[in-house]
């Protein structure tokens, strides 16, 4: 069973498989895509119950704009649609709300609910939601960079002075008081990274499961949680 104490800080997750689900029904991706939301309804509740201080969900990679126009403009509304919806349950909840990820190219009435739900949720002191939302592991990088660059380009410090914590106080994650995933979950059985995050995985834990992300409920989590707690986490470390 599972143990309060070995309880991960902070959960990742990607949630894959919508549209398979979707399609072994006969259904449209939009179904699965809604099907999704209601699993990420549900998990965000477990984490709230358990006790997971930071529960950070993969909801739109900057690479998935190749997608049909129609699926691209069906999530940005849904994105849209489940934010307004969980508003009041946010303050409920106390749950603190970030969006991490590029906002320039979202939709603007999406930019603005965003900047409405981090700025209602700010002074929350319950489980830490982060979104994902045209983001990249890459461009979270790329941009940490740029600012590293600008402050030694403004003098305010030296090219040697640079190390990782410069580095991750500049990552889109530096929001989180526990920047780095004790637990990445990917569903639906593919076993790679998709360009999600990529410093913070530096030593997270890796779960995947066969179950396309509409399925993943509580037995799944539970699931997850007990191999979680079953790893002996060396950091490099014990020779
Ligand atoms: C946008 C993202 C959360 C959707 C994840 O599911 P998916 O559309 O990649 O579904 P498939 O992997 O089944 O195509
Ligand atoms: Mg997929």
């Amino acid at each position: 069973g599972l143990r309060r104490e070995l309880m991960p800080e902070h959960v990742a997750v990607i949630m894959d498989g919508n549209r398979r689900w979707a399609r072994m029904r006969g259904l449209p991706s939009g179904s699965g895509y809604e099907a999704g939301i209601r699993a990420f309804r549900v998990l965000v509740e477990l984490c709230c119950k358990w006790g997971i201080r930071v529960l950070t969900v993969f909801a739109f990679s900057s690479d998935n704009w190749v997608r049909p126009k129609m699926e691209v403009d069906f999530l940005m509304n849904l994105f849209e649609k489940g934010i307004k919806a969980e508003l009041d349950n946010f303050m409920r909840e106390d749950i603190k709300v970030s969006i991490i990820g590029d906002p320039s190219k979202l939709p603007t009435s999406l930019q603005r609910l965003i900047a409405r739900v981090e700025k209602n949720t700010k002074h929350n002191t319950g489980l830490h939601l982060v979104v994902a939302v045209n983001y990249s592991g890459k461009y979270d990088i790329v941009q940490a960079c740029q600012s590293i660059a600008q402050k030694v380009k403004d003098g305010l410090i030296e090219p040697e002075e640079i190390n990782e914590s410069s580095i991750e106080q500049e990552l889109e994650t530096n929001c989180a008081e526990y920047p780095y995933p004790d637990l990445l979950i990917r569903t639906s059985g593919e076993l790679r990274v998709s360009n999600f995050f990529l410093w913070q995985l530096a030593y997270t834990e890796l779960f995947f499961s066969k179950s396309h992300w509409p399925d993943f409920g509580e037995a799944d989590f539970v699931e997850a949680l007990v191999s979680f707690q079953q790893r002996q986490r060396r950091y490099g470390g014990y020779k």
